[in-house]
């Protein structure tokens, strides 16, 4: 089987779980390509499977059948840039300290590997969001899992972000910017906007101002079969755009529509863990003394 591995470092606590899974993967003789910002991390720290090569931004995955993203949820928004169209299934094992996204904790990567092996897992298929700007912005990488934001950027003023859907015009937003989230991104950006958690499969995008300055604008659930456009104004002449962890300036003549990827982001999922007991778990739901005793987190 050919595994791609990308990752972030580590601290010493998570070491000895990542060399039994290199050797786990030695054993079952994988051919093994991993990052090459992460394969600088691990050379003189752990042994690497025999064969082991290293991949580049831009070197094309295919062939490969599974990609390990070892670190957080920063780490798998940026492996899902690395898979972009090809949809190679992505293995989330957290390193690091929420693991929305990344779900395998240290412990259970053998478990989760030997799932792998004998295809004991489920797909769980993410929306992605596409963003297309003119003058271009994001090259080839303009998708993101989370969301795509304009973000005010050099002065303390408001932005106003004009807004449309479908061509027809929905509101002039008084802000300090404009989120556009899937609904694997409603538990990040967009819920700290006030906006609503969403089940990963519903097919919607939240429209989410960024602190508008205006008490009767709120969060706004959209089909995601639509084309969400924006032109900014403001009293200075550069914004902020982002796409999950990666942002750039613009100038505020830039001509800015969202709309649904054509493709998605596939992520393994395995038995124990669902998005219902992530809320749970992660974002603290069930953390509620009230609910009896032996209700699971
Ligand atoms: N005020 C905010 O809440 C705010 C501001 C900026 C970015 N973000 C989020 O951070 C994401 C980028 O992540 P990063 O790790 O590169 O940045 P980061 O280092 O700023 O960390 C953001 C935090 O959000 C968590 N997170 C990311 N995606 C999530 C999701 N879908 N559901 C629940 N939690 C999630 C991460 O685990 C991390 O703890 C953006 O896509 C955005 O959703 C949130
Ligand atoms: N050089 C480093 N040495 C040790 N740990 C690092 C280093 N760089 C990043 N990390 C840790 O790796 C983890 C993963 O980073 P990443 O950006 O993927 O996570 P994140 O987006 O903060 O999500 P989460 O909150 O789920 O960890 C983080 O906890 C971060 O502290």
């Amino acid at each position: 089987m050919k595994i791609a591995i990308l990752g972030k470092p580590f601290d010493d606590e998570a070491a000895p779980a990542i060399q039994a899974l290199l050797d786990d993967l030695a054993a079952r003789k994988a051919e093994v390509l991993i990052g090459e910002a992460f394969r600088t991390f691990l050379d003189n720290r752990l042994r690497l499977p025999e064969g082991t090569t290293e991949f580049r931004r831009g070197d094309s995955l295919r062939g490969v059948q599974y990609v390990l993203s070892i670190g957080g949820d920063g780490t798998l928004l940026d492996t899902v840039t690395y898979v972009g169209s090809l949809q190679i299934p992505i293995l989330g094992i957290h390193t690091g300290r929420l693991g929305f996204l990344a779900t395998i904790t240290p412990d259970r990567i053998a478990q989760a590997i030997d799932a792998l092996y004998k295809g004991h897992f489920n797909i769980e298929e993410r929306s992605l969001i596409r963003v297309d700007t003119d003058p271009d912005v994001f090259g080839s990488l303009n998708f993101g899992l989370n969301e795509f934001s304009v973000l005010k950027r050099d002065t303390s003023s408001m932005i106003v972000v004009h807004t449309y859907i479908d061509g027809e015009y929905l509101n002039s937003y008084w802000a300090d910017g404009l989120v556009v989230a899937t609904p694997t991104g409603s538990t990040g950006y967009s819920l700290s906007c006030g906006g609503p958690v969403m089940l990963p499969q519903t097919n919607n995008f939240i429209i989410a101002p960024v602190c508008p300055h205006n008490l009767n604008v709120r969060p706004l659930v959209v089909s995601d079969q639509s084309v969400i456009s924006f032109e900014i104004e403001g009293r200075s002449t550069s914004y902020m755009l982002a796409l999950d962890s990666r942002s750039l300036p613009v100038e505020a003549s830039v001509q800015i529509a969202v709309r649904r990827e054509t493709f998605n982001a596939r992520l393994v999922k395995l038995n124990h863990v669902n998005f219902l007991s992530t809320l749970r778990s992660k974002l603290n739901w069930g953390l509620d003394r009230r609910n009896p005793a032996g209700i699971q987190l």
